[in-house]
């Protein structure tokens, strides 16, 4: 059973000039739970985020944390939310330390509470032994963790985590992986957005794909899966460069199938038997693999490149 929602977002709109970038966002998020915003660049991820935030004025909605309109909640209310922004913004003039210490003076939080809490977070993120370091001194992957920890100064109930491991490599992704589901697992609410399917797939309880401000679909990973698309997927692609033509096998075991670029990618059930037309023929290559949550993204979102947004 669901615990009951901490962050409702009731149908949210915002427009810039004539364009409407939010047409009516609705989801919620139980709480201890973690929910994954995914979109194409420009669908209106960040601008909910920030809405969320209080950084975006709404030209209609309701946010509601724990209840009660966040509108209404003001400072309290929004020192119960952490957020991690797209872009680090930490003091480059201060060391690691005194980055938490800024943090914690601004939530007026007392000095033992945040020598206490900032010892706990450096510790929780790896950078123990960093404290007296320079921000220039950390890596990229480094400089992610800090920011998460600064959010964390005052055991927020929800963390806003924008595009979280953008850029990162995969030792310092999984390791903030791990640490996400650490605080899934202490109750903290997440909401995070991402262009990385494999990060939804791993961290989220519901995935919500929006769109040109609007949210085209949400479900659990699993769900939103086998709600879109058949089970097993097989990317086929001829070595002189020409689309593979799909024959008589193609219409008994593959239940759908689409051309893109030089590749057929077919979907199907038992593609087993589809396979064995190729598996012996040198002219081919392919890729025979589950279908994924990236599958069910371009098949909702379509495949052209969204270049026009910004
Ligand atoms: N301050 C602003 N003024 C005008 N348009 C804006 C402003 N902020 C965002 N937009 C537009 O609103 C749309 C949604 O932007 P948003 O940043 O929310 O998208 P996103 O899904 O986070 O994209 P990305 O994945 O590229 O970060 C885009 O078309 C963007 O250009």
């Amino acid at each position: 059973m669901l615990n009951p929602a901490f962050l409702e977002l009731k149908h949210l709109h915002k427009q810039y000039g004539n364009r409407e970038v939010l047409r009516g966002v609705d989801f919620s998020i139980p709480a201890g739970s973690c929910y994954a915003l995914v979109g194409p660049n420009g669908a209106g991820k960040s601008t909910t985020v920030r809405a969320i935030q209080g950084l975006t004025p709404l030209d209609g909605g309701e946010i509601r944390m724990d209840g009660q309109a966040l509108s209404t909640l003001g400072a309290a209310g929004r020192a119960r939310i952490g957020v991690v922004p797209q872009m680090d913004n930490l003091d480059p003039d201060f060391t690691v330390e005194e980055n938490l210490w800024t943090y914690g003076r601004y939530f007026r939080l007392p000095k033992t509470r945040i020598c206490q809490r900032s010892a706990e977070l450096l510790d929780f993120m790896a950078l123990s032994g960093y404290a007296r370091q320079p921000i220039s001194a950390l890596s990229g992957g480094m400089q992610r963790r800090l920011t998460i920890a600064r959010a964390l100064i005052n055991a927020p109930q929800l963390l806003l985590l924008d595009e979280p491991t953008t850029g990162l490599d995969p030792q310092a992704r999984h390791l903030i992986w791990q640490r996400l589901r650490d605080l899934r697992r202490q109750g903290t609410t997440l909401l995070l957005t991402t262009h990385y399917m494999d990060e939804a797939e791993r961290l989220a309880d519901q995935v919500g794909i929006i769109d040109q401000g609007h949210i085209l679909a949400q479900d659990t990973p699993r769900g939103l899966i086998e709600s879109h698309i058949p089970g097993e997927v097989l990317e086929l692609r001829r070595l002189d460069g020409s689309t593979p033509d799909p024959e008589n096998w193609h219409q008994q075991q593959v239940a759908l199938s689409e051309r893109v670029g030089d590749t057929l990618i077919c979907y199907g059930q038992n593609l087993q038997q589809v396979l064995a037309h190729f598996v012996h023929n040198p002219d081919y290559r392919w890729l025979q693999r589950p279908a994924s949550l990236e599958d069910v993204f371009l098949r909702l979102t379509g495949r052209n490149l969204r270049e026009d947004e910004h």
